[in-house]
């Protein structure tokens, strides 16, 4: 993702600085001119990137850095600040409520991954509870009706619908009030995706909203538009009050830069973000923990409920026991393959570590070749449970996989030894990945019951593996980033005590 290589120039940008002897404008200069280019090759808006520049420039005192504060967190916290406001629009979307019926109208540009999105959008609220339903009101598109019954069909989410009825407003209205008498608390409207330049599908978009009275409007952006972005989600907003923002394929080689710009025409919120093709590739949206992930900071909240997502309620403290030992062994790598075939990408969790980024995980978009991949390694070590097991799978020591070894697992599970050392390699990649771990402590009991209060950055320090303290910058980073994901909230959770 082109986002993470942005992360990426930004850190180095200020690494780099913050290594120069003397820290004069000049140097300042050249770190600011570098990150306005990463942040122009993302396809931040041009006006954008320069009021972020001006806006450092008047925050970071250079006399400060000249005196030898600590540079590198200085404008860091600078740069994190700016990209949060740019985010942040400064008003929340209109939040639906469990029980009570609320219209969702989702906008957007041809392709942009609206219908799709209007399917996660009602599994993510099926998954917790809810009662959603879906209309399809894409009249213009032939084809549209059925993708989107084929989708709600799948995720066995009722839809309405018509071959044929031509006029969107009356399947929106009838949908609308057909779902609202079986008491679905989120009736999603699926509309006609439409292009700035067409004056007719604008009116008709702006009738069905007027038919239909949403509680929120949603607009759908195809995160590789880029610069684009700014002067349709502008036009959108202009003919329906738009209020709030799902962004589409941030998964691909999107430039991402987009989503900022949207954000700033519509002055609306993101709220979701498209992950991928799949119904679950879909996550909340949230600014903080998103910029900390972009600039390589880590997302702590994320991670914990991550946790609790992927992995089965039991097994969270076990797992924890196991990260903290740092000793990844190949029944570990098993047990995870297994969670991943239930839940999706253990890899997602992990890119919320600071020091992470999601592209030396697991490969996005190849999904279905990653699962066959994963069911092929575990076929492989089922063989070795056959022959002499535990020994060999519960052993942190890659090296006991000798020649002859590797030969008996390949003919034992009739696969090529190719195959098998690729397995191997796999899990040596995700032991390095594992180690970093190494060191975590698990909290006391005492500790557990301090998760009603905010932990402070002094007892994160101690449970905290040291590696990692020192990645985030030590008791000083640790401090800033617990202030800037808004006080370490409910951080004991990620360890997996108490209740949640
Ligand atoms: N990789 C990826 N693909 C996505 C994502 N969201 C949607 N898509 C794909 O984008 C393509 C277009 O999605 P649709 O949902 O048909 O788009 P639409 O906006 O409803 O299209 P119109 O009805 O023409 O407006 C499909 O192939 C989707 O699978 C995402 O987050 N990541």
């Amino acid at each position: 993702m082109v986002l993470a290589q942005l992360g990426g120039t930004i850190t180095r940008a200020i690494q780099q600085m913050s290594n120069a002897t003397i820290i004069d404008e000049k140097v300042l200069n050249e770190c600011l001119n570098e990150i306005n280019r990463a942040l122009l090759n993302a396809d931040v808006q041009f006006q954008l990137v320069r009021n972020m520049q001006n806006n450092i420039k008047r925050i970071v005192n250079i006399e400060d850095l000249a005196a030898g504060h600590n540079k590198r967190r200085i404008i860091q916290q600078a740069i994190f600040n700016e990209l949060c406001n740019m985010l942040d629009p400064g008003k929340p979307a209109f939040t639906p409520k469990k029980g009570k019926t609320s219209i969702i109208m989702f906008v957007g540009l041809q392709g942009s991954g609206k219908t799709t999105t209007c399917t996660k959008y009602a599994y993510y609220h099926q998954k917790k509870g809810w009662k959603p339903a879906l209309v399809c009101a894409d009249t213009f598109r032939a084809g549209a009706f059925d993708q989107l019954k084929q989708n709600a069909t799948k995720a066995k989410i009722p839809f309405y619908g018509s071959y044929t009825e031509s006029d969107p407003v009356k399947i929106a209205v009838e949908g609308v009030e057909t779902f609202k008498k079986e008491n679905c608390d989120l009736i999603i409207v699926d509309t006609s995706g439409r292009h700035k330049q067409e004056a007719a599908l604008f009116e008709e978009m702006r009738q069905v909203s007027e038919a239909t009275k949403p509680d929120l409007i949603v607009f759908v952006m195809d995160s590789s538009i880029g610069q684009a972005a700014f002067d349709q989600a502008q036009a959108f907003k202009q003919s329906v009050p738009v209020g709030a923002v799902i962004v589409t394929k941030m998964d691909g080689h999107a430039k991402g830069g987009g989503a900022l710009s949207a954000v700033a025409a519509t002055k609306s919120p993101v709220i979701f973000i498209g992950t991928g093709e799949h119904m679950d590739e879909f996550e909340v949206f949230d600014v903080k923990p998103f910029v900390s992930r972009l600039l390589g900071m880590g997302d702590w909240s994320g991670f914990m409920d991550k946790i609790h997502e992927v992995v089965p309620k039991d097994q969270q403290p076990e797992l924890l026991q196991k990260l903290s030992e740092g000793n990844f062994t190949l029944r570990i790598m098993y047990e995870q393959f297994q969670h991943i075939l239930k839940m999706g990408p253990i890899g997602q969790v992990f890119s919320m570590l600071p020091g992470f980024s999601s592209s030396e995980l697991m490969p996005k978009g190849q999904e279905k070749e990653s699962q066959a991949k994963i069911k092929r390694y575990m076929t492989m070590m089922d063989s070795m449970t056959n022959e002499g097991k535990s020994c060999k799978l519960d052993s942190s020591n890659p090296k006991i996989m000798n020649d002859s070894r590797i030969m008996r697992i390949a003919r034992g599970s009739g696969r090529h030894v190719r195959e098998v050392m690729e397995m191997l390699e796999e899990y040596k990649r995700l032991a390095k990945i594992w180690s970093k771990m190494k060191g975590l402590k698990i909290p006391t009991r005492g500790d557990m019951n301090m998760r009603s209060r905010n932990m402070n950055a002094q007892h994160m320090s101690r449970v905290l593996p040291p590696q990692m303290l020192k990645q985030i910058g030590g008791m000083g980073g640790l401090q800033n980033l617990m202030k800037q994901m808004g006080s370490g909230k409910d951080m004991m959770g990620m360890f997996g005590g108490g209740d949640s």
